[in-house]
């Protein structure tokens, strides 16, 4: 449990994990940001962090801000947590090799031969919705797409697929407090972990996939059996739910934005920015935890070794210092790499160039499509512990 904070720290009363500031979490993220480098969070016994400079510091800091306490507010050491820690809760040494591991396997270049099976389905699910001409981003689109291409790319079987966002949606529920929100995420756990456990297993994967490629590890002795299993459960736990919102965020903003809709619809080749920018304004990953291995300080506050510190990453990348010019806007024409919302250091997210891939190529095949598209409705958000998204996102589309 986190020690009480020194004198030094101010608290806000602020809810990061309330149903209100989940819905509308850019208020209170401000509130934070102004309140100074850290925030004691009463409620939760946790020093909240939401500027740039300070979320980048424990990003990049693995020995100082550890991540073997796990992501959430409570300290995975001290109890046997609801599955075996993942590779995301892992420091180095044990971090090392399944990391160095991963990267064998998923990197620019292996990602570079998906474009060709990847981009057919974002194709036909582009023609189909343009023809539509009303649509759900969410479900007809955000939540389609990924699980066309995403499990298959895995190698893992076509039974049970129907597990893969339910799973996810217990594994970043887990990073928040235990509340009414992860009780309803895990409502039926058991029933999606081992749906999920037994694609894990090396006779159920196919032989071309990212599966069996983390199972040659094996075979050649640089990952155990129990490593290999966690490696793909970490593909699976972690390559859906982030990219179904991150192509909903993405499609929410430009359908906002008439110009910006414009500027890419004239340039396709422009995806990457309006991708980068959407992640950095609407970050699908918007907050979880690290854990102090000393007594240190942090934008001058004194906190104490064993502390819980929540990374508002969500904030960092709308902080005003970092992002100049209306940082609170969507502006496709803003460089916005450098942005936190696949994390950074040690932890940064491997799957990166594959989520990348999918969004760019979903943009593409609406923007040589679509002349215009605009709200049909408001956005619903999602009421999540971690991921900022939304239930549902309607449009209207017009073909070119
Ligand atoms: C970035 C999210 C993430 C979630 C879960 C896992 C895992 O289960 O290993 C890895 C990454």
């Amino acid at each position: 449990m986190t020690p009480s904070p020194t004198a030094d720290v101010t608290s806000l009363p602020d809810d990061p994990f309330s149903v209100a500031n989940i819905t509308d979490p850019y208020p209170m993220l401000t509130r934070l940001r102004e309140n100074g480098p850290v925030t004691w969070l009463e409620k939760y016994g946790v020093y909240a962090v939401a500027g740039f400079e300070e979320v980048y510091e424990v990003l990049t800091d693995f020995e100082t801000y550890c991540s073997s306490g796990g992501l959430g507010p409570h300290d995975i050491r001290e109890d046997e947590g609801w599955r075996p820690p993942s590779i995301l809760e892992s420091d180095p040494p044990t971090h090392t090799v399944m990391r160095r591991a991963l990267t064998g396997v998923i990197n620019p270049s292996t990602v570079r031969a998906l474009r060709e099976p990847f981009t057919p389905p974002a194709e036909e699910l582009a023609d189909e919705l343009v023809t539509r001409g009303e649509f759900d981003v969410v479900k007809d689109l955000a939540e389609k797409y990924p699980l066309r291409v995403f499990p298959d790319a895995v190698g893992i079987p076509e039974d049970g697929r129907e597990h893969l966002l339910p799973y996810g949606n217990m594994v970043f529920n887990a990073f928040g407090p235990k509340n009414e929100i992860l009780d309803r995420a895990f409502a039926n756990a058991d029933e999606h972990s081992a749906a999920i456990m037994q694609n894990c297993a090396r006779e159920n994967l196919d032989s071309t996939g990212f599966g069996a490629r983390i199972w040659d590890r094996v075979h050649d002795g640089m990952l155990t059996p129990e490593q290999a299993t966690l490696l793909v459960r970490a593909l699976l736990s972690a390559g859906v739910d982030t990219t179904v919102f991150g192509i909903g965020n993405t499609l929410k903003c430009l359908s906002q934005s008439p110009q910006a809709w414009a500027t890419l619809r004239d340039n396709p080749a422009l995806a990457k920015f309006a991708v980068d920018e959407a992640l950095r304004l609407e970050s699908p990953f918007q907050k979880f935890h690290r854990t102090t291995t000393a007594a240190g300080t942090l934008g001058g506050v004194d906190i104490p070794a064993n502390s819980k510190i929540l990374l508002l990453t969500g904030a960092a990348n709308r902080d005003p210092r970092q992002w100049h010019d209306n940082a609170d806007d969507y502006d496709i024409e803003r460089r916005a790499s450098g942005h936190v919302a696949f994390g950074m250091g040690l932890h940064q997210c491997v799957g990166q160039p594959i989520a990348r891939l999918e969004m760019e190529l979903v943009l593409k095949a609406l923007a040589t499509r679509v002349e215009r598209i605009e709200p049909a409705g408001e956005p619903v958000p999602i009421v999540h512990n971690s991921l900022r998204g939304f239930e549902s996102i309607p449009v209207k589309v017009v073909p070119r």
